[in-house]
């Protein structure tokens, strides 16, 4: 459903590698962690996906079609974006928030006014209660809800998230990862997650890619990472959940 071959992203004039000879793919339905610390390339890497920045070299298709060849912003309104950020519009109400995309394609408004509402009732924000108020009114993660309404607003067969539960408080992003998972396995979606967490890597993704200074270090299976680290700094990054789990599991039996 997405592949990527050598793909590089250079600045500076070439003289900086934000990505260097990417190449990897993923199923249709696959969910797909990109894995690394700050620095190492995931953010541009989605970013290309949905050619918000276009590499300098490679070839990304979406479905088997490259998407250098699509018009930027037909492609952008065919995939699912979510972000930190989230990128509410203040002034707009949720309904109206989730309905943007619907509307800009000319959509029928009793159509996506039904749906939007539907999809507001799917991210457990009941639009009774929600569907008229305002960004300001919502918490973080009530907001974030709103990200994935409007970005499964246009059905998407593939969604990006970058770091979507980066800013919420652990029991938030728990419940919110939860509800990923959720629809993700109602809608069938493909989806690249950007995190920098293993933890959430290994919980969420069918497929983890662990990138370091640009470059592509792992690509496995949570299974096969957990089985192989296959790299030192891969087996540090599994360490952290390894040490938790094992705390909490000393603490429950001691
Ligand atoms: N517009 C730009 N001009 C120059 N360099 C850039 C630009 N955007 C990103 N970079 C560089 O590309 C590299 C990769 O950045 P990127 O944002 O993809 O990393 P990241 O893994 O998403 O990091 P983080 O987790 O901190 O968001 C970094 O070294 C960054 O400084």
């Amino acid at each position: 459903m997405i592949a990527l071959r050598d793909v590089c992203k250079t600045w500076d004039g070439g003289k900086s590698f934000a990505v260097k000879d990417l190449s990897l793919s993923i199923e249709q339905g696959e969910v797909l962690a990109l894995l690394g610390g700050s620095g190492s390339g995931k953010s541009t890497t989605v970013k290309m996906i949905n050619r918000l920045i276009e590499p300098s070299s490679g070839v990304i298709e979406i479905d088997g079609e490259n998407v250098i060849e699509q018009d930027p912003v037909q492609l952008r309104r065919r995939i699912g974006y979510v972000f930190q950020s989230i990128g509410l519009f203040p002034h707009m109400t949720i309904l109206e928030n989730v309905n943007i995309l619907p509307k800009m394609l000319g959509q029928d408004p009793a159509a996506y006014k039904e749906k939007g509402s539907r999809l507001l009732d799917m991210v457990e924000l009941p639009a009774a209660q929600y569907a008229d108020r305002y960004p300001h009114q919502l918490s973080g993660g009530q907001r974030q809800r709103v990200g994935f309404a409007r970005a499964l607003a246009v059905d998407p067969k593939v969604m990006l998230l970058d770091e979507p539960f980066g800013a919420l408080d652990p029991v938030t992003r728990d419940s919110l990862q939860a509800e990923f998972l959720r629809l993700q396995g109602e809608l069938g979606f493909t989806a690249v997650i950007v995190t920098h967490d293993m933890a959430e890597a290994l919980l969420l993704a069918d497929k983890i890619a662990v990138m370091k200074d640009g470059k592509l270090l792992r690509f496995g299976t949570p299974r096969e990472l957990l089985q192989d680290a296959g790299d030192e700094y891969v087996a540090q990054l599994l360490e952290t959940p390894r040490r938790h789990g094992r705390l909490i599991h000393d603490l429950e039996t001691t």
